[in-house]
């Protein structure tokens, strides 16, 4: 991959303490419609977000927004205290699953052709196309990170859906991004899987000091983890503790229907009424 195929924006330099994503007044519109309207918030440097809505809130467009791929309607989005803006080495990206065709790489080989301008869901990253050298290196590091150094080797078609969601996050962590944005992770997986993933993004995010929004449809698995809750629905969005946010009035508000939040064996229900 050459160097002339990313955005070559230079932003200004960032304030020490630039949050890793904040929204100020933002509106994000796509075909059409209302995502989010005039939404501030601001997620903390270190924290795991859990980001819950409803099919169609705008989860994953939020994310695109912060990926600098969906446009900021007026207001503004900033991640470390720069505009949103295409190849943004501080993101990695772990994109929805949608049941693409795998495939027929090993585990390194699939990870190495995201060094180079094949990873899914983003723009190519210019830099290490360059430095081949230090993808080994690179890709062995990812490879480790996510415990999967023993899949390296495996052909990914072959592989489960848990492991090839790992080679996923390890795409995801290539480059040292400061900021994870993690699109349903645990689509899919069973509950021991679920609470193994949630584990390892908290284990990397902890080693690393990483930030992590985290989208999901159950709150459940996230419970213990994450320090807040960021709900979107109906244009708005609530960031906040999950005692704080998760609850009948707030989710009501937002949901604009009844919501009902039972909290039973340490678990939560939202039940809508739809
Ligand atoms: N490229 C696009 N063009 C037009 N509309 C789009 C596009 N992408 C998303 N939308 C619409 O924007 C809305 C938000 O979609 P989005 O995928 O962000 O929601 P989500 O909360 O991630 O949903 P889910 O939980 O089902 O994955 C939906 O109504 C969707 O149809």
């Amino acid at each position: 991959m050459t160097g002339t195929c990313c955005d070559a924006t230079v932003p200004a330099p960032a304030g020490p303490a630039a949050p890793p994503v904040r929204l100020d007044r933002a509106t994000i519109r796509i075909g059409g419609r209302t995502i989010l309207s005039d939404a501030s918030l601001t997620v903390s440097e270190g924290a795991f977000v859990g980001v819950l809505g409803p099919n169609g809130a705008g989860k994953t467009s939020l994310m695109r927004a912060i990926l600098g791929i969906v446009p900021v309607a007026a207001g503004h989005i900033s991640v470390f205290g720069r505009p949103v803006g295409r190849g943004n080495h501080d993101i990695g990206y772990m994109p929805q699953f949608h049941g693409r065709v795998v495939p027929r790489l090993d585990g390194r080989s699939f990870i190495a052709a995201a060094l180079h301008g094949e990873r899914w869901g983003l723009p190519c990253d210019w830099r290490w196309g360059r430095h081949r050298r230090h993808d080994a290196a690179e890709v062995d590091r990812v490879l480790a990170l996510v415990r999967a150094t023993h899949l390296a080797e495996r052909p990914i078609h072959q592989l489960s859906g848990g492991e090839r969601q790992r080679l996923l996050l390890a795409q995801a962590l290539l480059g040292r991004p400061r900021l994870l944005l993690l699109d349903e992770p645990l689509a899919s997986l069973d509950p021991h899987r679920q609470r193994e993933v949630v584990a390892l993004v908290n284990d990397i995010r902890r080693q690393l000091g990483i930030a992590v929004l985290f989208s999901t449809h159950d709150l459940n698995p996230l419970l213990g983890v994450m320090d807040e809750v960021l709900y979107v629905g109906r244009g708005a969005a609530r960031l906040g503790p999950v005692d704080e946010v998760a609850t009948g009035p707030v989710l009501s508000a937002l949901y604009g229907t009844p919501v009902e939040v039972i909290r039973a064996g340490g678990r939560i229900f939202v039940v809508a009424d739809t």
